[in-house]
């Protein structure tokens, strides 16, 4: 394990590492007004892989930006490690659909970008350390002096993703980061943050619209009801780690595709009208 890990609290004392409490948070004013999430509470526990899936619109960025500090529930409460989240903090690392990384800066600036902001805490050679280390784990190696334009999207998402666990955050929050990528990238996105996050055994909150990246990553499944919207259901996924091709087609794992794709399907067909 690494050296640059947090020291982790909540395995000790068992306090969840993301608590969502009966939040609630609603948009616009009087006849407007959309009331979003209605009540939603779950948590992440130590160590845990959690997607978070529902029909679209139902709020999923919405509670990841909660999360992530960007925004304020109208009640409720959220907490990380315990103490309530009152905006941004570098204990949680955020990865988004669109590359946030810098288009100026090469792979490696990238990945150390968060350290060195922080460099009071951190000296050069333990930057370095972290920064190869990320490298590694995300398959950069050889492109550590490239700059993004000169990368496909899925590198760029490892950029992306090797940058929030170089920071060394207490959580992952990523916002369906694989979506803009085609399918057979995708896959292959999924295999390697898989395997990165059993390495790292990082905390995460992952939002996704879809079934099959929910189950291959997750080790539990949040799934949303539609507006105004609360947890329809929480689900352990029975197929054994770690995952690989292979696991997709295991049994374990297409009788719980098959039963999500139906929730999913009853929820969009009750939002279009047709029968729940
Ligand atoms: N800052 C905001 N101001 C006004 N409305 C907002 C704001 N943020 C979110 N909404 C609305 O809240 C609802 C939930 O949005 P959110 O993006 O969280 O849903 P989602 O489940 O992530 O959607 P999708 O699956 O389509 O990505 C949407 O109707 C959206 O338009």
């Amino acid at each position: 394990m690494s050296e640059h890990r947090l020291d982790d609290g909540a395995i000790a004392t068992g306090v969840p590492k993301i608590h969502f409490d009966d939040v609630r948070i609603g948009f616009g004013k009087g006849a407007k007004r959309k009331e979003v999430l209605d009540g939603v509470s779950f948590d992440v526990r130590s160590g845990e892989f959690v997607s978070v899936l529902g029909p679209s619109g139902c709020g999923k960025s919405t509670l990841l930006t909660l999360a992530a500090g960007f925004a304020k529930a109208d009640a409720g409460s959220v907490e990380i490690d315990g103490s309530p989240v009152v905006g941004p903090h570098h204990d949680r690392g955020v990865v988004f659909q669109q590359y946030a990384i810098f288009p100026w800066l090469t792979v490696r600036k990238n990945i150390a970008f968060g350290l060195t902001l922080r460099a009071n805490r951190h000296n050069k050679a333990d930057i370095n350390a972290a920064t190869d280390r990320y490298i590694d784990l995300m398959g950069l190696r050889g492109f550590e002096d490239a700059l993004p334009k000169t990368l496909s999207g899925g590198m760029r998402q490892r950029v992306a993703i090797a940058r929030a666990y170089a920071t060394n955050p207490s959580v992952l929050l990523m916002d369906e980061p694989f979506a803009a990528l085609d399918a057979q990238t995708r896959e292959f996105m999924q295999e390697l943050l898989h395997e990165a996050n059993l390495e790292e055994q990082r905390s995460a909150m992952f939002i996704t619209h879809s079934v099959e990246e929910a189950i291959f990553l997750s080790s539990r499944i949040v799934v949303l009801s539609n507006r105004p919207t609360r947890v329809h259901e929480i689900l352990d996924v029975p197929v054994p780690m770690p995952r690989t091709a292979e696991s997709r087609t295991s049994p374990e794992f297409i009788e719980l595709r098959r039963h999500l794709e139906e929730v999913m399907r009853s929820m969009s067909s009750f939002t279009h009208g047709g029968t729940p």
